[in-house]
């Protein structure tokens, strides 16, 4: 099983070169992204979609040639820049990410407006329910950290009212309360014509994040 404290790591990254790399790698995950839905609509014909291919064949014989092993985990510096790269929902180099930028407001409510590309469909012309709950879970998880409680999903709630399309979206969500090591948490995703998910999230601190808080606030 992975060791998921070995993969929070502070690599001491200057603030140059996180910006430096976010310039370089950001740019080849929109590329990536924006092949995703002409894999499903182009109409090439045999020769261009031969052709196409062995571009793409080349650019991974490329890519590949240096590269990490493993998850890119959670890294950060001794500023506290965080960086979660690899995250499917939000991460800068996932190609799989739509991706969010959720954003945080003076009262705690964080809020992303996001685009879902036909690669995110599940109903016909319309988001997979599936894509719906990532995006919550992100943007849940995300208030309860802004509100002071990091922690895993331990439950999320769905209520779908009405089918959510593709295209742009809004998603956003309130800390309600702490209760110990959960954070309760509520938001929801709307589309043109109103709310279409209602979430209701427990985000619980594992044992080991609450140690380490435990342990630097007695420092303090
Ligand atoms: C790697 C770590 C990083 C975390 C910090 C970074 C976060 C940065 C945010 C970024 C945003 C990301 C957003 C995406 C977030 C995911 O995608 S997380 C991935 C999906 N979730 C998982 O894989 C979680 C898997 N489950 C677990 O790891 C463990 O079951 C949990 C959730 C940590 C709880 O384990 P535990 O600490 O041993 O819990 P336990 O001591 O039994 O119970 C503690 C309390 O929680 C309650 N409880 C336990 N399980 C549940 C449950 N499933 N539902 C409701 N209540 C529960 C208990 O009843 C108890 O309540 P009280 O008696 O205190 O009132």
């Amino acid at each position: 099983m992975t060791d998921v404290v070995s993969l929070y790591v502070n690599d001491g990254l200057p603030e140059e070169e996180i910006a430096r790399q976010a310039a370089l790698y950001g740019p080849l995950a929109e590329d990536i992204r924006a092949l995703i839905p002409l894999g499903i609509s182009s109409r090439a014909d045999d020769d261009e979609i031969r052709r196409a291919r062995e571009h793409l064949a080349a650019a991974t014989e490329i890519l590949e040639r240096r590269r990490d092993s493993g998850p890119f985990g959670t890294r950060f510096n001794d500023a506290g820049h965080f960086r979660t790269w690899g995250n499917a929902a939000a991460g800068l180099r996932n190609a799989v990410a739509p991706p969010l930028e959720v954003h945080t407001d003076p009262d705690g409510r964080v809020w992303t407006d996001f685009h879902l590309h036909i690669g995110y469909e599940g109903p016909a012309g319309h988001t997979h329910g599936g894509v719906s709950a990532l995006v919550l879970d992100q943007v849940l998880g995300d208030a309860a950290r802004v509100g002071g409680s990091p922690g895993m999903t331990g439950t999320l709630t769905l209520r779908y009212r009405k089918p959510t399309p593709l295209g742009d979206l809004h998603a956003e969500a309130k800390l309600d309360r702490i209760e110990g090591r959960k954070a309760f948490v509520t938001g929801h995703i709307a589309g043109p014509d109103g709310i279409c998910v209602e979430a209701e999230g427990i985000f619980i601190a594992p044992q080991w994040i609450a140690d380490a808080r435990a342990k630097f606030e007695a420092q303090d």
